[in-house]
């Protein structure tokens, strides 16, 4: 059965800055998110992550390519009318859950915030009851709805934060590096979080992260990226047991082992770009086996498909 393609980003550039000082921070990036997957993107810091979601949020202005949300352009301008479906669909979930919430709006402002934007004739009564729900959803008290974010924990902050994209019920939502800035120890909780309202809603997740450690256990496809460009895409698994990429392989062997004798003898690779002999024969975008996909040039590709073939 064709599956359904809710997000589908197509030549994706975006460039900061103008003239002499233009950064490509994006190149071309091309990738489908199928309906109630979880598709992760990795790279290392300033690789264009964080970029590739504020953009598919419209926070910034693409340079070029399309993004398309149900089939429909979402990026430039857009019809009011798709712009508030828009809005209301496709939320985000950010890092630091302390930077991303206002220190001094009380949590029933914080988790409504969108309702109050979007919901304009919302009755009072039906708003506060809606925002006790949502806190209920995340495992959270009611009765925290008269609080200031200040007064809890990272986790149930970050609990806050999710409270607040699942209150406008979203279809997609773009979780950039969610867990990254907790406590070790309550990681799990919010990922389960995570999971359980996926499981519940068909919620469709971009999940962005720096390290590959938990993403190959959280999604179903991944994307590595660097330098603006994604270098690699396949199922997790395949991803995983056959990576191609000389980058890709170097984030693998950089996944600390559970086994501490292991992790002692273990060889980390290190990523050398000068390993590539591109000259005339120029790096593109194919797929040596099915669903997965390598930049790579000809001799390259070529070497893949006899390691992978034979
Ligand atoms: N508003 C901006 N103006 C100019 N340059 C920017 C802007 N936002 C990001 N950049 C640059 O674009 C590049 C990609 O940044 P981005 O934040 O997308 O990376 P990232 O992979 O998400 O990294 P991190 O994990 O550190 O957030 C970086 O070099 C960054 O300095």
């Amino acid at each position: 059965m064709e599956r359904e393609v809710l997000l589908d980003v197509k030549n994706l550039n975006v460039t900061f800055g103008e003239h002499r000082k233009k950064y490509d921070a994006v190149k071309n990036v091309s990738f489908k998110i199928y309906k109630g997957e979880t598709f992760g993107l990795v790279g290392e810091s300033g690789s264009g992550k964080t970029t590739i979601g504020r953009a598919i949020m419209r926070i910034i202005k693409t340079s070029g390519g399309d993004i398309l949300y149900k089939g429909e352009k979402i990026n430039g301008l857009i019809l009011p009318e798709l712009d508030q479906r828009v809005m209301r669909e496709i939320q985000m979930i950010f890092q630091d859950p302390l930077a991303s919430l206002n220190e001094r709006a009380k949590v029933d402002y914080i988790v409504s915030e969108g309702l109050l934007n979007l919901e304009k004739g919302m009755d009072e009564m039906e708003r506060k009851n809606k925002v006790q729900q949502a806190l209920k959803d995340v495992g959270l008290l009611p009765e925290f709805a008269c609080r200031f974010p200040h007064e809890f924990s990272g986790g149930q902050r970050q609990r806050i934060g999710i409270a607040r994209a699942l209150i406008m019920n979203p279809e997609f939502i773009v979780a950039d590096e969610p867990i990254s800035a907790l406590d070790v120890s309550i990681r799990a909780q919010i990922l389960n979080l995570l999971a359980d309202m996926q499981k519940k809603r068909q919620i469709t997740y971009l999940f962005i992260a720096h390290d590959l450690s938990v993403m190959r256990f959280i999604t179903d496809r991944i994307a590595v990226i660097r330098k603006g460009e994604i270098v690699e895409m396949a199922e997790t698994e395949e991803l995983v047991t056959h990576a191609m990429h000389p980058y890709t392989r170097a984030l693998l062997s950089a996944i600390p082992m559970p086994d501490p004798k292991r992790e002692k003898e273990k060889k980390l690779l290190i990523y050398d770009p000068s390993v590539h002999e591109y000259g005339e024969d120029k790096p593109f975008w194919q797929e040596i086996r099915p669903g997965h996909y390598v930049l790579a040039n000809r001799k390259e590709a070529g070497e893949y498909k006899r390691i992978y073939e034979g």
